[in-house]
C-alpha cells in the first residue's frame, strides 16, 4: 500500500495552466463553460499534458456483505448482494446500461460477498465472507482491511497497465450505507443524526434505529479518527476498503477517478486521509439523495457535477459523468480559437 502511495505524482500545475490558457483562447467568454473548463484543466494537470486520451474506461464494482445487516438497517435482505453480483455479470443492472452508453467496462469484484460465487467474468478476490456486525465489535481485522485496500490497488494498477485511463468507483453491499455513515461520523465528525440516511428506502422509524446502531458501533469500537485504516477496519466494509485501494491505484497510475454516491464518497474520505496525494485525481459526480452526502462531499473537498435525485450506488452516477468528461475534452479539442475564427476579443 505504501509503495503505491509513494508513486502518486503531484498535480502538474504547469499543464493545468496551459489547459487554462488554451481554454481562454476558445471562442467563448473566459470561464463561460464553467465546470467543463474546470474538468479539462484538472485532466491536463493529472495527465501532465493536453489532452489526455481517455477512451478506455472502467467502473470497478466492489461487492461485499455487512454483518450489521442483522440489526435490521436495510430495506432489503443481505441475499440481494450476491444476486446483484450475478446481475452485474450478466449485464442487467443499471450500471451496466449506463456503462455501455458511456463506453465503460464493468469490472465486478467479489471482495467479501457472503456466498460462494462463480462466474467467468467475476474477479474473485474474496477476503472473507462479509464483515462481522460492527454494532457488536470490529467489522474486520486491521490486516483484512489492509488486504482489501491492497486488492483494490492491484486491480486498478493492472487495468491501467492494460490501457484503462479513466476510472469510476462502484459498489454493491446491502447494509453499506450504515458503514458509510459510521465512517462519515468518525472521520468527518458528522453527527450520526445527519450522516445516517434512508439507504435503499427505510422509513423514518427504521432510520432512527439505524442512527442508534451507528452510535452503538462507534461506542463499542472506539475508533480513532487519526488512524484511518483502523477506522475502516472497525466500522467500514470490505467493498469500501477495496474502493479505497482503487482510488489509490488509479492515482498511482496517473488516472482520474470519478467518485460515485454516498458509499464511494466515504471510500474517498478514507483514501484522502490515508493518502492526501490522491485528492487532485478525484472528480465528484452527482449529489445523491442520501442524507449526509452533501456534508460528506464537502469533507472530501469535492463538488458534484449533477443532481438527478439518484440514490442507487453501483457506480451509476459516476459513469453518467463520463459523458461530461467527454464533453469537456471534445470542446477543448474541437472548438475554434478567437484567432482561427477571426473573432474580436473583449
Ligand atoms: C436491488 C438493489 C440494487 C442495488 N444496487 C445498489 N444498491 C445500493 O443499496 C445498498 C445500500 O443500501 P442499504 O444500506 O440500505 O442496504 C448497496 O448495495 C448499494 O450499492 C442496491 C440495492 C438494491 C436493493
Ligand atoms: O448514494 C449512494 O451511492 C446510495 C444511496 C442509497 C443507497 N445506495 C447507494
Amino acid at each position: 500500500m505504501q509503495s503505491a502511495i509513494e508513486r502518486i505524482l503531484p498535480f502538474d500545475e504547469e499543464a493545468a495552466a496551459a489547459a487554462e490558457r488554451h481554454s481562454d483562447g476558445l471562442t467563448k467568454p473566459p470561464g463561460s463553460l464553467g465546470k467543463l473548463e474546470a474538468i479539462a484543466r484538472q485532466l491536463a494537470g493529472i495527465a501532465g499534458g493536453l489532452w489526455p486520451e481517455l477512451s478506455r474506461r472502467a467502473v470497478i464494482v466492489m461487492a461485499g456483505d455487512h454483518g450489521v445487516c442483522e440489526e435490521g438497517v436495510s430495506a432489503f435482505p443481505a441475499e440481494v448482494t450476491p444476486q446483484m453480483v450475478l446481475n452485474f455479470l450478466e449485464g442487467g443492472a443499471a450500471v451496466n446500461v449506463l456503462a455501455r452508453q458511456s463506453g465503460a467496462d464493468v469490472v465486478c469484484v467479489d471482495i467479501g460477498v457472503n456466498a460462494e460465487l462463480k462466474h467467468e467474468r467475476l474477479v474473485s478476490r474474496k477476503i472473507r465472507m462479509g464483515t462481522a456486525n460492527m454494532a457488536a465489535g470490529p467489522a474486520m481485522l486491521r490486516g483484512e482491511a489492509a488486504a482489501a485496500v491492497r486488492t483494490g490497488i492491484e486491480i486498478a494498477e493492472r487495468l491501467a497497465q492494460e490501457g484503462v485511463r479513466l476510472f469510476a468507483t462502484g459498489e454493491m453491499g446491502i447494509g453499506n450505507t450504515t458503514a458509510s455513515a459510521a465512517l462519515a461520523s468518525v472521520l468527518a465528525g458528522i453527527d450520526p443524526e445527519r450522516s445516517v440516511g434512508s439507504g435503499t428506502g427505510i422509513d423514518e422509524q427504521r432510520r432512527r434505529h439505524k442512527v442508534d446502531v451507528v452510535k452503538k458501533a462507534i461506542a463499542v469500537n472506539e475508533p480513532d479518527a487519526a488512524d484511518p485504516l483502523g477506522v475502516l477496519a472497525k466500522v467500514g466494509g470490505l467493498e469500501i476498503a477495496g474502493l479505497v485501494g482503487v482510488i489509490i491505484g488509479a492515482a498511482a497510475s496517473r488516472c482520474p477517478v470519478v467518485i460515485d454516491g454516498y458509499i464511494s464518497t466515504a471510500a474517498a474520505l478514507v483514501a484522502v486521509r490515508l493518502a492526501p496525494g490522491v485528492k487532485p485525481y478525484l472528480i465528484g459526480s452527482h449529489l445523491s439523495m442520501e442524507q449526509g452526502h452533501r456534508d460528506l462531499l464537502q469533507a472530501v473537498g469535492l463538488s458534484p457535477l449533477i443532481q438527478l435525485d439518484m440514490r442507487l450506488g453501483e457506480g451509476t452516477g459516476a459513469v453518467l459523468c463520463f459523458h461530461f468528461i467527454d464533453a469537456a475534452l471534445g470542446l477543448m479539442q474541437e472548438m475554434a480559437t478567437f484567432e482561427s475564427a477571426g473573432i474580436s476579443k473583449g
